[in-house]
């Protein structure tokens, strides 16, 4: 018999998994799953997310699984983007998900956790790819599902994705983090959320890695986009738990890449701050213009454990660089790009020698924002 729990990442307070919980009841503090691990690590009849069941949700029964086969996404290596990069970069294309993101790894897991516990309707606040992945996932389950936007700031493509799914779309003026706090408001009320707050979330999410890890085992960096921080958190969790079973050859280094307008995570890294502070989030990468990032602590564990580090890059940093991979013929969308510009920007720092093992992800899909203006319309 294999346990999981909820713990609290600040006053280490457990909970049992019988029902919705997303924050201690104690001190506030967000929770995480904890497992214990059992002999049995992965099921090799299944392809992607759920080869990983008992890394992620060993106590799920497999009939409650709503999946739509997400994960399994391609590695590529390609050489126009390692010359821009300055250096042999591999490309974990997570837009290559049933939704076009890798938001679909940890929804498959927490849309299946709300049908475990009887949830009847799910909430998000959502940039757009969460809305179109919660979208997705719950009309699979049958689930009602609301979603909160930021009203004018999501991209037309995100929005007829997760209209057409059948969600219902609450426009908030404001940005992501005021669209986040409304939300909750239905949470109160019994809806389950699927945003990164929900730990089930980062759990599903941390599949990258193990992908990652079975193309490349000593992988040395791994760059990763960063916004609200819970794929960070989830990468960095992954890391740890393997860390901790003795399944690592090498720790990889973590890097969270942030947009400069919307970079409160790289400003708290570089000061040394304690905590937080919220920005008000400015830039062209609206998948990552957030600026109270929930699952900041997560994050900065994650970051502090891998001995990694947090860049931050300009717009035209991310519009060069997102060029880039799509004139090489595997595209993304901009927020996606950060990860690429912020490897360049190391290596041309002298951060990163030219002899590591570096992984940069890619989170959405080209079409999910195709209105950014680097192309070369004639
Ligand atoms: C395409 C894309 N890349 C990166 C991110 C940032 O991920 P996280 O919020 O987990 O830091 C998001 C959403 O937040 C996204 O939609
Ligand atoms: N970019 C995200 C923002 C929400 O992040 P989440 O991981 O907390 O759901 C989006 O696509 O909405």
């Amino acid at each position: 018999m294999v346990f999981s729990s909820l713990r609290c990442i600040d006053c280490g307070h457990m909970y049992g998994i019988d029902r919705s919980r997303y924050r201690c009841d104690r001190c506030g503090g967000l929770l995480e799953v904890t497992h214990e691990f059992g002999d049995q690590l992965y099921d090799f009849r299944k392809r992607g997310v759920w080869k990983y069941r008992y890394l992620i949700h060993p106590a799920l029964p497999e009939s409650l699984t709503v999946s739509r086969n997400e994960g399994a996404t391609t590695m590529y290596r390609s050489d126009r983007v390692s010359q821009y990069a300055g250096i042999s970069l591999h490309l974990k294309h997570d837009g290559e998900n049933p939704t076009g993101s890798f938001k679909d790894r940890g929804m498959t897991v927490a849309v299946s956790e709300a049908l475990r516990l009887g949830m009847k309707r799910t909430v998000c606040a959502s940039t757009g790819n969460t809305a179109a992945s919660a979208a997705s996932y719950s009309a699979v389950a049958g689930m009602e599902c609301t979603v909160y936007v930021p009203a004018g700031k999501v991209s037309q493509s995100k929005m007829a994705q997760t209209l057409a799914y059948g969600a219902r779309v609450v426009e908030v003026d404001g940005t992501f983090d005021n669209a986040l706090e409304e939300s909750l408001d239905l949470v109160e009320d019994g809806s389950y959320t699927l945003n990164s707050i929900n730990p089930w979330r980062v759990e599903g999410q941390k599949t990258v890695l193990y992908e990652i890890l079975e193309c490349m085992s000593d992988v040395d960096i791994i760059s990763v986009p960063a916004g609200n921080l819970g794929n960070t958190s989830a990468i960095g969790k992954a890391i740890m738990e393997l860390d901790t079973l003795g399944l690592l050859k090498k720790v990889p280094r973590l890097v969270a890449v942030q947009a400069e307008g919307a970079a409160p995570f790289y400003r708290m890294w570089v000061e040394h701050s304690e905590s937080i502070s919220r920005v008000e989030p400015v830039t062209v990468a609206s998948a990552i213009r957030i600026g109270n990032p929930v699952s900041w602590k997560k994050a900065r564990r994650a970051i502090e454990y891998t001995s990694g580090t947090v860049v931050s890059v300009s717009d035209e940093e991310i519009l060069e660089a997102k060029r880039c991979i799509d004139r090489a013929g595997i595209g993304c969308e901009p927020a996606s790009a950060a990860s690429v510009a912020g490897i360049r920007k190391m290596v041309q720092e002298g951060e990163i020698s030219r002899d590591e093992r570096v992984v940069a992800i890619l989170t959405g899909n080209l079409l999910k924002d195709p209105m950014s203006p680097v192309g070369n319309k004639v």
